[in-house]
């Protein structure tokens, strides 16, 4: 077994390495014991064919830092994981990308984020179509209280996709279909979409992201409401998805980073520490911080 199929072992295995990982001496890294310079990114932050190009942002809550300056791009079909400890900026960065931190009153956002020749920090951008473009996917499945036709529909309607109704239900059943929902949903379409069990609320809930045609998919934890079966689909799909789409996925869960994605970004309190190969970044990190976290060592 290689070592990167080593760390994305089944997770009914994960346990028992959670085991081992307990008899390794946690170390707690303060800021005064990391210097600045040794939170300079290393690694390929950027790619040749960006779908999204993030220079030097910065946010704040109120007067406290939440990233620093990070640098990075997204590619076009790319798996892209986030990965660190709890509170480094993942999510913070995520919501960055399609402007979910507006939804925050005390956060500020600064430096740049390009997509389609476009700052997305562009007071003058409009959000609606934005958040089509870049569609995101939560931690907790959260279909709209409709049904399972109408959560897919209800997209695709408002952004005009659709001419008549026989071109919304094909994107209907399209959607479906991409996300392996079809043949467990085409009899109930009527119902509430919260009737489903977890995990086809959440492949639900990517139908509906897909229906509107995103460029960007961006996953904050998507499995982690879910089984070790609907886990298993969700990333099997991921693998579908990205011939078509960017996805970015936040995952506490290093075995998922490594079975999943493509490139891996670290961050560590506020800064991005490490970007690389997932192959590398799991294999043989450059910076101990990586090094450490992927050991156990800490967080
Ligand atoms: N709405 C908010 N208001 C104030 N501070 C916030 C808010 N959201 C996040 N923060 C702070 O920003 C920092 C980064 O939080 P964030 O949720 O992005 O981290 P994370 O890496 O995604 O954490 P986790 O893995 O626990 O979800 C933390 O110090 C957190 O307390």
């Amino acid at each position: 077994m290689t070592d990167i199929a080593k760390i994305a072992q089944p997770s009914n295995q994960i346990e028992r390495r959670k085991g081992d990982r307990r008899k390794h001496t946690r170390i707690h890294l303060s800021r005064a014991t990391v210097s600045r310079d040794n939170r300079r990114t290393v690694g390929e932050a950027t790619v040749s064919d960006p779908r999204i190009h993030c220079t030097d942002v910065n946010v704040f809550y109120g007067d406290k830092p939440a990233l620093r300056n990070v640098t990075l791009d997204i590619g076009c079909q790319e798996i892209i994981a986030m990965i660190g400890p709890s509170g480094c900026g993942k999510s913070t960065f995520l919501r960055c990308l399609n402007r979910m931190n507006d939804t925050i009153e005390c956060c500020r956002v600064t430096g740049s984020i390009m997509i389609d020749g476009q700052d997305i920090n562009d007071k003058s951008i409009d959000v609606v179509p934005l958040r089509a473009k870049i569609g995101m996917v939560f931690q907790k499945p959260n279909p709209f209280p409709k049904s399972v036709y109408e959560n897919i529909a209800f997209g695709p309607r408002i952004h005009g996709l659709a001419k008549d109704k026989v071109e919304l239900d094909e994107i209907v059943v399209t959607s479906l279909k991409r996300t392996g929902l079809w043949e467990e949903v085409k009899d109930r379409l009527d119902q509430p979409g919260t009737s489903l069990s977890g995990g086809q609320q959440q492949r639900l809930c990517i139908a509906r992201t897909i229906a509107v045609n995103p460029e960007v998919i961006l996953m904050d934890e998507p499995c982690s409401a879910l089984d070790p079966i609907a886990t298993t689909k969700i990333e099997e799909l991921m693998d579908q998805l990205c011939t078509d789409y960017s996805i970015v996925i936040v995952t506490h869960s290093m075995q998922q980073a490594a079975r999943v994605s493509h490139r891996t970004a670290y961050f560590h309190l506020g800064d991005l520490i490490e970007v690389g190969t997932t192959e590398q970044i799991f294999t043989k990190p450059v910076h101990q911080l990586t090094e450490d976290y992927i050991t156990g060592r800490f967080g």
